[in-house]
């Protein structure tokens, strides 16, 4: 009987190990029979079944990318375990996935359905990863007007200016001369501008970062109102660097949930351990920026009880969030929206964090690389130099107004090459909903696909001799001839950044502080940008010293 079943037990044992084995050669078999025998094969390296290529791993996607550029060209795929990734480098390629329609658009999306994304809510609301198409396209529109809106802009530029001015304050206190780190700086100064812009509440990024110095002075004497806060309130100075850190943790936490399986998430300790508290803190997060927009609301509603009915421009500022809560109250409203929905609370709490995270790390990233070449071009830098003194001779205090901003045309062009050589963001996300052909290639519904900008804004095929830095490119009618699509630093379609105008005024804005008073210098000349390179290309350090003209 012992020896029946051990016979059976090792009869059984044989034939699931053979037909496991049998199982997965006959996998491999019809993955490669199906991979070779492709219509219109798109070239890249061959996959391994299950696990893809190993390549498609690379933290750092964009060295990948150029490996596989010199090798396959403008148009090729990589495998990450079953998804199939589709790398463009060509404007012409990308022309279906740059649609500019709202509706009728088979490339709307970014990513697909998501379980990280959707654990952290981002596929039910907002803009970036808003799965919800008509729900997007409401939230679109609303960020657009305010976006486009004289008023919104016109008090950036004020925004910019006030902020410019504690900067500069600070600068003289350390002492002019010092060697400061501009990639810092910026991102302060954009973090406090964007949360203004934003939420019409300060949160002391600058001053906290002033603090730092060791020998920073707090005699705040301008009467803005900032002695306070500086003299009697560490709780709310460390509060506001709390919030500064857990608006970049949002971010990474939204990456870490994208790109993460979660099967890895529950199961692997350290990612477990990272999921929870990423959670916490974005949870944390969460609880504040509620509390703010309940804040504004209340206030808002304040002065609407003291006016009958309209709202009087002067009272109301043109910040983002008091535009779209006016929207919501149901009044008149700031914007032009014309027979508007009132938007969610919850709705209006992930538009707000979407557009503090979306404008920080880009402008300032942006603005540290346009300083890298300006430094660099002497030329490039006599030519603009005349373009300031034009705009405001010697008088290099008076304030900037936006329609000057407007006027300055060689400014423009060189953020515009700038942003062509050295592209913050390098890369852009898309995704088909329905299947889909390209220059014959067939594309199965939600394929991924990566519009390589960085590739596309040096193709020979798009730009002359595009290694020189020429800001004369953008110049009037040498701008008619650049072709549709080749041009991405801000994206696309309808995709496309809102924050374009916002961004090109401002960099102008802070071009011209900077110059037409100070002499810039950078502190080694000879070294290279130092950047990382990720989903944004993260400038980690710009050294440079001013002193006054
Ligand atoms: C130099 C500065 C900036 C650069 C280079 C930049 C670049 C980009 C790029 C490339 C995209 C993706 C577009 C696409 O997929 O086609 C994007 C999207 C976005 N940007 Fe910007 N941006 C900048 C400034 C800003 C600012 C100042 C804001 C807001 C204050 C902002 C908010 C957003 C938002 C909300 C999206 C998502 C739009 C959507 O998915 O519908 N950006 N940006």
């Amino acid at each position: 009987m012992i020896s029946f079943m051990e016979n059976y037990n090792s009869f059984n044992l044989f034939n699931i190990v053979d037909i496991l084995i049998i199982g997965l050669l006959t996998y491999v078999l019809i993955f490669y029979i199906q991979y070779f025998t492709r219509n219109k094969r798109l070239p890249g390296p061959i996959p391994i079944p299950i696990i893809g290529n190993i390549e498609a791993y690379r933290v750092d996607f964009m060295k990948t990318a150029e490996k596989m550029q010199l090798k396959y060209g403008d148009f090729w795929e990589i495998w990450q375990g079953s998804d199939r990734h589709v790398w463009i480098s060509r404007a012409d390629l990308a022309t279906k996935l740059l649609n500019p329609s709202f509706h009728n658009n088979n490339y709307s999306f970014r990513t697909a359905e998501n379980k990280g994304l959707e654990l952290m809510g981002l596929t039910s609301k907002g803009i970036i990863y808003n799965l919800n198409l008509e729900g997007w396209i409401t939230d679109r529109k609303y960020i657009n007007q305010i976006f486009m809106s004289p008023k919104f802009l016109r008090q950036s530029v004020q925004i910019t200016s006030e902020l410019f001015s504690e900067m500069e304050k600070y600068w003289i206190n350390l002492g002019l001369g010092i060697e400061l780190n501009l990639a810092n700086w910026m991102m302060r100064f954009m973090t406090d501008f964007t949360f203004i812009a934003t939420t019409n509440k300060k949160i002391y990024a600058l001053l906290n970062y002033y603090n730092t110095f060791p020998n920073s002075k707090n005699d705040d004497d301008d009467g803005d109102g900032d002695d306070e806060v500086i003299n009697n309130s560490t709780a709310i100075l460390q509060e506001s660097e709390k919030m500064v850190k857990a608006i970049r943790t949002h971010f990474m936490a939204a990456i870490f949930f994208k790109d993460t399986a979660k099967y890895l998430r529950i199961l692997y300790p350290p990612y477990r351990a990272k999921s929870k508290k990423l959670l916490s803190e974005v949870g944390w997060l969460n609880e504040r920026v509620k509390e703010l927009v309940e804040e504004r609301k209340k206030e808002i509603e304040e002065i609407y009880k003291d006016n009958t009915n309209t709202l009087s421009e002067k009272e109301l500022r043109a910040d983002m969030l008091t535009m779209m809560l006016t929207l919501n109250i149901s009044h008149d409203t700031t914007t032009t929206t014309k027979d508007a929905e009132p938007m969610s609370e919850d709705e209006i709490q992930e538009i707000v964090y979407e557009i503090i995270g979306g404008g920080i790390d880009t402008t300032s990233n942006s603005f540290c690389y346009l300083i890298y070449y300006i430094e660099h071009y002497p030329e490039v830098k006599e030519k603009m130099m005349k373009e300031i003194e034009l705009l405001f001779g010697k008088d290099i205090n008076r304030p900037i107004t936006y329609e000057e901003l407007n006027k300055s045309s060689y400014c423009d062009s060189i953020i515009k090459e700038v942003s062509r050589l050295m592209t913050t963001v390098p890369v852009l996300f898309r995704i088909n909903s329905k299947a889909d052909e390209i220059d014959g290639h067939k594309f199965e519904p939600s394929t991924i696909f990566k519009i390589n900008v960085k590739e596309i804004q040096m193709n020979k095929a798009h730009w002359k001799d595009p290694e020189k830095f020429n800001p004369d490119r953008f110049m009037g009618s040498n701008a008619e001839s650049i072709q549709r699509n080749s041009f991405l630093p801000f994206g696309g379609g309808s995709r496309i950044c809102p924050g374009k105008q916002l961004a090109m005024l401002q960099m102008k804005q802070l071009m011209m502080l900077f110059y037409r008073k100070y002499d810039v210098e950078l502190v080694d000349k000879n070294a290279p940008i130092k950047y990382v390179s990720s989903v944004v290309n993260h400038c980690e350090e710009l050294m440079f010293r001013i002193k006054l003209k």
